[in-house]
C-alpha cells in the first residue's frame, strides 16, 4: 500500500504506511551524531532493532528502556533519561527517537524539549493513539502526584513515522482505546469519521479493519490542521481537549488503571450530557456519543461515588482560569464551543447521567 505524508503546517510530516523504518535515518538528520532511542519494556526488541539499524547507518545509537504506559511519565524517569544523555555526552546537534505509545512519546518529547533547552526528536508511535494524536502536535509532558500532564513543554518533532505494521502486536483493548481519540476528531471536526466507524463497528476495533487506514489519516489531518493554526493552545487547540476535563480526572482518580482513551470516552459522554443540560446540545447527538463509543466497546459510564475527588481533579485542568472551570462542549456536530463556569449543580447532574454502580447499571446520585 502507498505511503501517505501529511504536512503539519509545513514544519514536518506525519508519514503513514507499512515498513517505514528505513525512512528513520533521513528524519533523524544528517548532522546528527548521537541518537537515544527511548522505548517501553514491551517494545525492547523493536527498540533494539531500531538501534542496530541506526548504528548500521553510521549513528552512535543508544537505547533506553522506560516503564510501560503511564508509569513512564514521571520526573524520576525523565531524570533517568537526562542522566543517560549526560553520560553519553549528547549535544545540541544530537537527537532522540521515541518508539512506543503516547506515554513514551510524551516522555521522550519532554526530555528532548528540556535537554540543553531543546534537541531534535523524531516520534515512531506504535499505538493507534500515538499515531493519531500523541506524536503529532508537539505537546509533551509528564505527570506529578497532583495531576496529569502538569509539567510539560510545546516541542514539535522533526517528523512522525506511523508504521502500521507495529500495530500488529498491540492488544485489542489498547487499539480500541486509541479509537476514542479518532471518534473525538469525528465529533469536533470531521463527521465522516463517525459515519465510517458506525458503518462497521467491529472493523473499527481491529488494526485490520477495512476503514482503519482512512480513519487514521482523517484523524491525523484534523490534529495537524488544528496544531498548525494554534500550536500553543491560545484558543483553537483547546478543541482537541474535548472530553478530557472529566477524562483526565477519571484517569487520576483511578491512579492510571484506566487507559487514557477509555477515560476520554467517558469524558466525552460526560461533556455531551453537560452541554445538553446547558441547553446547547440535543438528545440525539448525546445518544450518538453513547452508541458509537459503547458500540466500539469503550466505557460510557463511571462509578457514582467519586464526585468530590473528580471535581478536585477537574479544578487542576489546564483550561481552568483561576477558580473557573472551562469545558470544550459541542453546540452541534463539528461545532465546538466553550462552557465557562457552569453551575456546580449542572456539573453534578451531568455526573449523575454517566454514573453507574459497580455492576455497571446507571444509578441516580
Ligand atoms: N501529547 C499529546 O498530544 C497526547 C495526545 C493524546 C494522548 N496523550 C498521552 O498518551 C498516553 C496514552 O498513550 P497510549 O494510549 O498510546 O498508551 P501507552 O503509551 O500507555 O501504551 C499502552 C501500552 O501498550 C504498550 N505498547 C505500545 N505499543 C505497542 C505495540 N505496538 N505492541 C504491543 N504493546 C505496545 C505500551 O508499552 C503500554 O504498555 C497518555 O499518557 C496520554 O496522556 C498525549
Ligand atoms: O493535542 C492537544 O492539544 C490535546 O489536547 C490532545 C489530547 O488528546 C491529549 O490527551 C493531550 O495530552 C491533553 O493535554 P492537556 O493539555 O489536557 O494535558
Ligand atoms: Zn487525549
Amino acid at each position: 500500500m502507498t505511503t501517505t505524508r501529511i504536512s503539519v503546517g509545513g514544519d514536518y510530516d506525519v508519514v503513514i504506511g507499512n515498513g517505514l523504518l528505513q525512512e528513520l535515518p533521513g528524519l533523524v538528520g544528517e548532522g546528527v551524531q548521537r541518537v537515544l532511542i527511548v522505548h517501553p519494556r514491551a517494545l525492547a526488541a523493536t527498540g533494539e532493532a531500531v538501534r542496530e539499524d541506526l548504528v548500521a547507518q553510521g549513528f552512535e545509537a543508544y537505547a533506553a528502556e522506560v516503564p510501560d504506559a503511564e508509569e513512564a511519565k514521571t520526573a524520576q524517569v525523565a531524570a533517568f533519561l537526562w542522566g543517560v544523555l549526560g553520560q553519553a555526552g549528547f549535544t545540541r546537534s544530537d537527537a532522540i527517537v521515541s518508539v512506543g505509545g503516547g506515554a513514551t512519546t510524551d516522555l521522550a518529547g519532554f526530555v528532548a524539549a528540556t535537554w540543553l533547552r531543546g534537541i531534535r526528536v523524531v516520534h515512531v508511535p506504535t499505538t493507534l493513539l500515538g499515531m493519531v494524536d500523541a506524536a503529532v502536535g508537539g505537546k509533551t509532558g509528564i505527570n506529578t502526584p497532583e495531576g496529569k500532564n502538569l509539567v510539560g513543554a510545546f516541542h514539535p518533532p522533526a517528523g512522525v513515522l506511523c508504521d502500521l505494521t507495529t500495530l500488529e502486536t498491540l492488544p485489542q483493548h489498547d487499539f480500541v482505546a486509541g479509537m476514542a481519540e479518532v471518534v473525538k476528531c469525528g465529533f469536533i471536526a470531521d463527521p465522516v469519521i463517525l459515519n465510517l466507524v458506525e458503518s462497521d463497528l467491529e472493523g473499527a476495533r481491529s488494526a485490520q479493519g477495512p476503514h482503519v487506514r482512512e480513519l487514521i489519516e482523517r484523524a491525523v489531518r484534523v490534529k495537524a490542521d488544528v496544531v498548525a493554526a494554534d500550536l500553543r493552545e491560545s484558543s483553537l487547540r483547546e478543541v482537541l481537549n474535548y472530553g478530557h476535563t472529566f477524562g483526565h480526572a477519571v484517569e487520576q482518580v483511578e491512579r492510571y488503571a484506566f487507559r487514557h482513551g477509555a477515560a476520554v470516552s467517558i469524558g466525552m459522554v460526560y461533556v455531551a450530557e453537560l452541554a445538553r443540560l446547558a441547553g446547547k446540545l440535543d438528545d440525539e447527538l448525546v445518544e450518538r456519543h453513547r452508541s458509537v463509543l459503547g458500540g466500539l466497546g469503550l466505557p460510557t459510564t463511571y462509578r457514582g461515588d467519586r464526585w468530590p475527588q473528580l471535581l478536585d481533579a477537574m479544578k487542576r485542568d489546564k483550561k481552568s482560569r483561576g477558580s473557573m472551570l472551562r469545558f470544550v462542549v459541542l453546540q452541534g456536530l463539528a461545532r465546538p464551543a466553550r462552557l465557562e463556569g457552569p453551575d456546580p449543580a449542572l456539573l453534578q447532574a451531568a455526573y449523575a447521567e454517566v454514573s453507574a454502580d459497580v455492576t455497571g447499571r446507571a444509578v441516580s446520585l
